[in-house]
């Protein structure tokens, strides 16, 4: 089983190059489906997420050409022109999450998908009757059998007004995936208006499906009878330079973030600050030093433009080395903090209660032997590591290859002592 060690104790000096955001590729992926002409997407990041993505398309028949571009990520070549197979099978889509989004583009474009249900990180229920429900509303005909749905269209999807009655970044993509090819007009109400949303929609119009109200929660879409092919690329990681922004300042480092400015992370630079960490912005970086002691700081993790969920493990390590109480508040995933057990073995000091974790400021954490659960509480425990004194190893590092390009490679760049170790 591969695992991480790291030597803790060291500030980060140094670059970061950003890499293409996971959470953006994925969607634009799905939406290859829509057109039978090439999309051609660059700055998608190394990932085994990607990997998943790409095979899921191969299976349903997309063709794609891929290029390796060294630190710029992978240029993808994707052509739907021949699809043969509707069916999305168990194997591939139990791996992530983002396989739910081939349903709406499956159903718009040729009228009939059949989906197994989704992987991704276990951080709650996850439940999907929010994107059966659009779809319904947008006429489509579903069967929930016990491990997969079947989903068919008499003619074709039709234009609908659809309000969530939860705000869900996954369903609000699906509705977008699957209106822009439905006849007629729909109108979306209380969407998730995440930037990786405004992505999606930015490259479909390019596409030429027409989508107004982009950023904000309620979307129009005018169904157009096909779309073409188009090049874009994607926008930088929010989550990954969110990632090394916080181990920056909890190395006490000084550390410049490249390809990334501060309003796609606002929220969270918002929250450092008030920490007491400087944060300079300048054209095209972020540079964050450490500068005194962490003051301690309350945040409630919500739908954008709020503190992003991907972020909170993270932002918990920070907070076990403030000076003083805080609360970190989980109030979109019923189940993720997971990752609070192995910060206390490294020495945090933190209570569970309910959706709130109170975290008691320590002096230093101490390197143990952590078990990684998820993709961001695997994040959080990797800062820990470099922060901690000793030595950290972190088992279950799968969970990091399916959003960090490049970890090891990038972190040792800013002096931090980390690598990954194979075998017992
Ligand atoms: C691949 C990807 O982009 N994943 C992101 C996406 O996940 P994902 O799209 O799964 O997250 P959602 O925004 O849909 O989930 C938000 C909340 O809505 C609930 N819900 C969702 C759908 C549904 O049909 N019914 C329902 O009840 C979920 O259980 C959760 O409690 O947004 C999350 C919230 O920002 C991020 O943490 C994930 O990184
Ligand atoms: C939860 C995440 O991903 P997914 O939705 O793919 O599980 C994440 O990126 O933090």
């Amino acid at each position: 089983m591969e695992r991480i060690l790291i030597q803790g104790g060291i500030h980060l000096f140094g670059e970061i190059a950003i890499s293409g955001s996971k959470n953006s590729s994925l969607p634009l992926m799905a939406a290859s489906l829509l057109s039978n002409q090439t999309l051609q997407l660059t700055n998608i990041p190394k990932l085994s997420d990607i990997t998943t993505m790409k095979n899921l398309l191969v299976n349903l028949g997309t063709v794609i050409e891929i290029v390796d571009q060294e630190d710029n990520g992978l240029q993808l070549k994707l052509s739907s022109a021949d699809i043969q197979n509707y069916f999305v099978p168990y194997e591939i889509e139990s791996k992530i999450r983002a396989s739910i989004w081939l349903l709406g583009p499956l159903l718009t474009r040729f009228g009939k998908a059949t989906v197994s249900f989704p992987g991704g990180c276990e951080i709650g229920a996850r439940p999907i009757d929010l994107h059966i429900a659009v779809m319904q509303a947008l006429g489509a005909k579903i069967i929930m059998h016990h491990d997969c749905i079947d989903a068919h269209v008499d003619e074709c999807l039709v234009g609908c007004n659809f309000s969530f009655t939860k705000v869900s970044v996954g369903a609000t993509i699906n509705a977008i995936l699957a209106a822009v090819l439905a006849k007629g007009e729909t109108n979306l109400f209380h969407c998730a208006r995440e930037p990786e949303i405004a992505d999606l929609c930015r490259c479909l119009n390019q596409m030429g499906a027409e989508i107004k109200g982009i950023g904000t929660t309620e979307l129009t879409i005018i169904g157009k009878d096909r779309l073409d092919g188009t090049s874009y690329k994607v926008m930088p990681d929010r989550i990954e330079a969110g990632t090394y922004m916080i181990a920056a300042a909890v190395t006490r480092g000084d550390v410049k973030l490249l390809g990334i400015e501060c309003d796609l992370i606002e929220n969270l630079v918002m929250r450092m600050k008030a920490a007491g960490v400087s944060i300079l912005q300048g054209k095209n970086f972020i540079r964050v030093k450490h500068q005194g002691p962490l003051k301690p700081v309350n945040i409630s993790t919500q739908p954008h433009p709020g503190f992003p969920t991907d972020l909170q493990a993270q932002f918990m390590c920070l907070m076990t080395l403030a000076e003083g109480l805080s609360t970190i508040s989980e109030t979109i995933f019923e189940n993720r903090f997971m990752h609070v057990r192995e910060l206390c073995k490294m020495g945090a000091n933190i209570t569970i209660d309910g959706h709130d974790a109170v975290v008691q400021g320590v002096q230093s954490l101490v390197g143990a032997e952590v078990m990684a659960s998820d993709l961001r509480a695997s994040a959080g425990l990797v800062i820990a590591g470099l922060c901690a004194r000793g030595e950290t190893t972190i088992r279950g590092v799968h969970h990091l290859d399916r959003g960090y390009q490049s970890l090891e490679k990038k972190l040792s760049q800013c002096g931090a002592k980390i690598s990954r170790i194979t075998g017992d």
